[in-house]
């Protein structure tokens, strides 16, 4: 059987500290991706809403347009700011998330998605994804959020190619509270399920390892999960803890909540031993659900 990941794999997962400036976002973005470049990294990931504020109120201001693509320079400087710092650095890179403004997806009319853009070592656009999911929760006395007051979710399961190496998935932080996304991610041939996302104090504490560890497990992939530093003078504080967990569910790496650069390196032959261990990938009974990779329906 044809290896899923056809050589090792240096991650980082970036928790950049964010502010509440655009350009100064962007230059440091570059810093950090470059420091990750130096030290070996061939997979550069930055977090969700690295260039702005996490925050309903801020996404038609900070949004930027992707199409038609490749977008100009002034429809989109965090495009060419990405692109240019994955071709200066050598590296893919998934571009964490920014607001895009685009045409609605569905009949709400709303024109903004939270979109993740991936480029190659060349600096060209491989793939965008948009947060399916919306985050959309109300925890009394806690937390309320609703990005479906703005936003419109993106409609389509995104797996990448990296051709050395094999195949990765991109979703965005909510994204992974659903297994079946992660599933069909995997069954494709995805060996890294990859998640720029800004959960906060309340769900962190109760969820952000807990769901690297189980789509792992599900799986038998790595995770990676990329938070923004916790900035406790923004109205939205992020959890941080950004980690990779390997295809047996052990977390490899995990920040604190500070800035900091999570490496990793990735084996084919990690993914090889758990499957065959425990080998979930033969013992699955379409015969009594679907494969819902394939599209399969139930039928009671
Ligand atoms: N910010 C998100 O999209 C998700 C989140 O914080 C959570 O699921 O919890």
């Amino acid at each position: 059987m044809a290896k899923l990941l056809k050589q090792p794999l240096k991650l980082a997962l970036i928790q950049l500290a964010s502010t509440a400036d655009k350009a100064h976002n962007l230059a440091h973005a570059r810093t950090k991706v470059l420091e990750a470049a130096r030290a070996g990294a061939h997979l550069v990931v930055l977090p969700e809403c690295f260039n702005s504020p996490y925050g309903t109120k801020y996404f038609a201001q900070y949004s930027e347009t992707l199409l038609p693509s490749p977008p100009s320079e002034a429809q989109s400087p965090s495009f060419h700011a990405l692109s240019a710092m994955a071709k200066e650095g050598g590296v893919y890179l998934v571009g964490g998330s920014i607001p895009e403004r685009g045409p609605p997806s569905d009949n709400s009319g709303k024109s903004l998605y939270n979109t993740s853009l991936t480029f190659s070592p060349q600096g060209e656009l491989l793939a965008t994804h948009r947060k399916v999911h919306l985050f959309d929760i109300d925890i009394p006395g806690k937390i309320k959020f609703k990005e479906s007051e703005v936003l419109s979710p993106g409609n389509k399961i995104t797996v990448v190619d990296l051709p050395e190496y094999g195949k990765v998935a991109v979703a965005i932080c909510y994204d992974v509270r659903f297994p079946e996304l992660a599933t069909i991610a995997a069954r494709k041939g995805a060996f890294l399920l990859l998640y720029p996302g800004a959960f906060n104090l309340t769900t962190g504490a109760l969820h952000w390892e807990l769901l690297a560890r189980a789509r792992a497990t599900d799986n038998q992939v790595y995770v990676g999960l990329c938070s923004p530093a916790r900035d406790m003078s923004a109205e939205y504080n992020a959890w941080g803890h950004s980690m990779v967990v390997d295809p047996n569910a052990a977390v490899l790496e995990q920040l604190d909540e500070k800035e900091g650069i999570v490496y990793a390196e990735l084996k084919g032959e990690r993914v090889e031993e758990v499957r065959s261990g425990i080998p979930l990938r033969d013992q699955r009974r379409f015969d009594v659900y679907p494969d819902v990779s394939k599209g399969g329906k139930f039928e009671e």
